[in-house]
């Protein structure tokens, strides 16, 4: 399978991607097959627009409930508000992925 090139971010998360407060993100299987160490072009999911570019620093399994202080940190959200937003975006998905990431 090969591996792919881009990745979207809703609008609202690309302050905090652009600023390094957020360098995560998870996803479902679906959305989980970056390479590590590869070069990925992110843009906005809403309208396709160009942001910019990340260096995908690992690729880790993990179910919802592991979900914990430490990744809500990595996404500059409460924990409480991670699960929110996971659970909105991936309703009833428990097997998820956590991708580091760095603005290159
Ligand atoms: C477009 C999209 O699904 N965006 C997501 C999903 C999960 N986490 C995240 O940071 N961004």
């Amino acid at each position: 399978m090969s591996h792919p090139t881009k990745i979207t971010f809703f609008k609202r998360f690309m302050t905090d991607i652009q600023n390094g407060a957020k360098t995560i993100t998870i996803r479902d299987f679906s959305e989980s097959h970056y390479r590590v160490s590869s070069i990925v072009d992110v843009y906005a999911l809403e309208d396709q627009s160009y942001i910019g570019k990340i260096k995908v620093l690992a690729v880790k399994p993990i179910n919802f409930d592991e979900l914990n202080e430490k990744h809500a940190l990595q996404e500059n959200m409460t924990l409480c508000e991670l699960q929110s937003v996971i659970r909105d975006i991936y309703p009833g998905i428990e097997q998820l992925f956590v991708i580091e990431f760095e603005l290159v």
